[in-house]
């Protein structure tokens, strides 16, 4: 008799080894000499003993064993809860000007180049391999304004086997580059578009309903978007208070609001399927009313600092009992690594201890989950992935601490897998991440067309 949890499914593969995860109550729960099954739908179908591997195979029927060595391990695939995947293409450069100018002056000119559909294929192919090769097993991206280009993001994400929640951007205010915005009724039925043709067509993809930021959007637009978020149970994504210059933006702009949290409250933007961007200048009652709703948090450290926009106090988020997740926000942030994400989020901490001496820094542990589970939690998706539960999708990086040729040198060969960990957060890149299984399927090393 098979017990609630244990699938019906055969099983496709087993592996052997060390296990690394975040769970609801470990940041680092480390599993040593484990084996784990996965079904042909992809989930996580058994986690056993090592020493079981006998009675494991007779009950569950599979002979081979895939087995790690001695300095590897899996850790669950990577969230990156922000990512503009239309900015890429200028990722690493421009970054000398406040957000407000940045938009204008870089990001809109950019972004109005992806009515072309070849450049928009050259830039989203490029941006979801190297996320993929980086440890990023899910994505919440920003497109553009044009739909088609968007739905081609989904596509190309579904090639390649990436988890990924797709925004097409709604704006219909742009003093600086007119022609890049859309009227909101234009704004709404291409929204409506695009969730048709999106929704259901992939089974990893899915559509998130996205205006810009409040400065970009009417309350007409912002009322349209409330309304089909609401009516289809769908994402929504958008940014929040990452200047100072922003947030007094939108006071001039929303007088009868009591905040710019509130701007989006009152168009129903805010549920438990929101996540919005950086959010380092909320006050405590914006973020009650984030922790009322649901609606979580991606923090952006690179881009905080690139932009000097401001810096996060996740301790203070976390204290809110706020959902949160980590972000690279190419391009304002200069990466398209997580594993910088991590890095600059404990960079983050540190600056806020430096301020003040009795700050409770965030571990190296704490951000780990930030980075798996928290993400997961953030977008709503922990049901199916973040860590590795039986019955969740098999999400995993398979990390080689000495890979050859690669950027961590040990010393004596002798590191628990906690150090291993540490290490590979702190030094490691794709070098060490010499394979990435989303929901079961192996996505890296790619497979080379014909
Ligand atoms: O970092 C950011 N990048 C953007 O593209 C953007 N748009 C509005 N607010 C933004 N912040
Ligand atoms: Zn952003």
């Amino acid at each position: 008799m098979m017990s609630s949890n244990e699938s019906a499914a055969g099983i496709a593969h087993v592996y052997r080894g060390t296990f690394v995860h975040a769970t609801y109550h470990t940041a680092v729960e480390i599993l040593e000499d484990r084996l784990l099954g996965v079904d042909t739908e992809g989930k996580i179908a058994f986690i056993g003993s090592g020493k079981e591997v006998d009675r494991l195979s007779q009950k569950w029927g599979f002979e081979a064993v895939t087995q790690l060595g001695q300095h590897e391990f899996f850790m669950p695939g990577m969230v990156d809860t922000h990512i503009h995947a239309s900015q890429y293409s200028y990722a690493g450069t421009a970054l000398d000007m406040p957000l407000l100018q940045w938009l204008n002056m870089y990001t809109f000119p950019v972004e109005a180049c992806y009515k072309d559909l070849e450049f928009a294929r050259n830039v989203y192919t490029h941006v979801v391999k190297r996320t993929l090769r980086n440890g990023t097993t899910t994505a919440c991206y920003f497109a553009t304004i044009h739909t088609d280009a968007s739905l081609l993001l989904g596509q190309i994400a579904n090639d390649f086997g990436q988890r990924a929640l797709v925004g097409k951007v709604c704006m219909d205010t742009n003093n600086f580059i007119p022609h890049y915005k859309e009227t909101p009724e234009e704004s709404e039925g291409e929204t409506n578009r695009f969730i048709g043709e999106l929704l259901k067509k992939y089974p990893l993809v899915r559509p998130v309903v996205t205006p810009r930021f409040a400065p970009s959007c009417s309350a007409a637009l912002l009322g349209h978007l409330g309304e089909i978020a609401q009516n289809n149970d769908l994402h929504i994504q958008s940014h929040i208070s990452e200047t100072k210059e922003e947030v007094n933006l939108v006071k001039e702009l929303f007088p009868d609001y009591d905040s710019y949290t509130d701007v989006y409250h009152r168009h129903n933007l805010l549920t438990d399927k929101t996540v919005l961007a950086h959010g380092c200048h909320l006050t405590d009652g914006e973020l009650k009313l984030f922790r009322e709703t649901g609606a979580s948090i991606a923090h952006c450290p690179n881009s905080n600092i690139s932009l000097c926009s401001g810096m996060l106090d996740v301790r203070r988020v976390l204290n809110h009992k706020v959902k949160l997740g980590l972000g690279t926000d190419v391009a304002g942030g200069y990466s398209p690594s997580m594993l910088d994400a991590v890095r600059r989020t404990l960079d983050t901490s540190k600056a806020l201890t430096i301020q003040d001496t009795q700050y409770h820094t965030l571990t190296f542990e704490e951000v780990f989950r930030l980075a798996t589970l928290g993400g997961s939690q953030a977008l709503s998706l922990d049901e199916n992935t973040g860590n590795f539960e039986v019955g969740k999708d098999f999400d995993a990086l398979r990390v080689n601490t000495d890979a050859a040729g690669g950027p961590i040198d040990l010393i004596n060969h002798e590191e628990g897998p906690k150090v291993l960990l540490e290490k590979f957060l702190n030094l490691g890149d794709d070098r060490n991440i010499v394979e990435v299984y989303v929901a079961g399927k192996r996505v890296v090393p790619f497979v080379e067309g014909p």
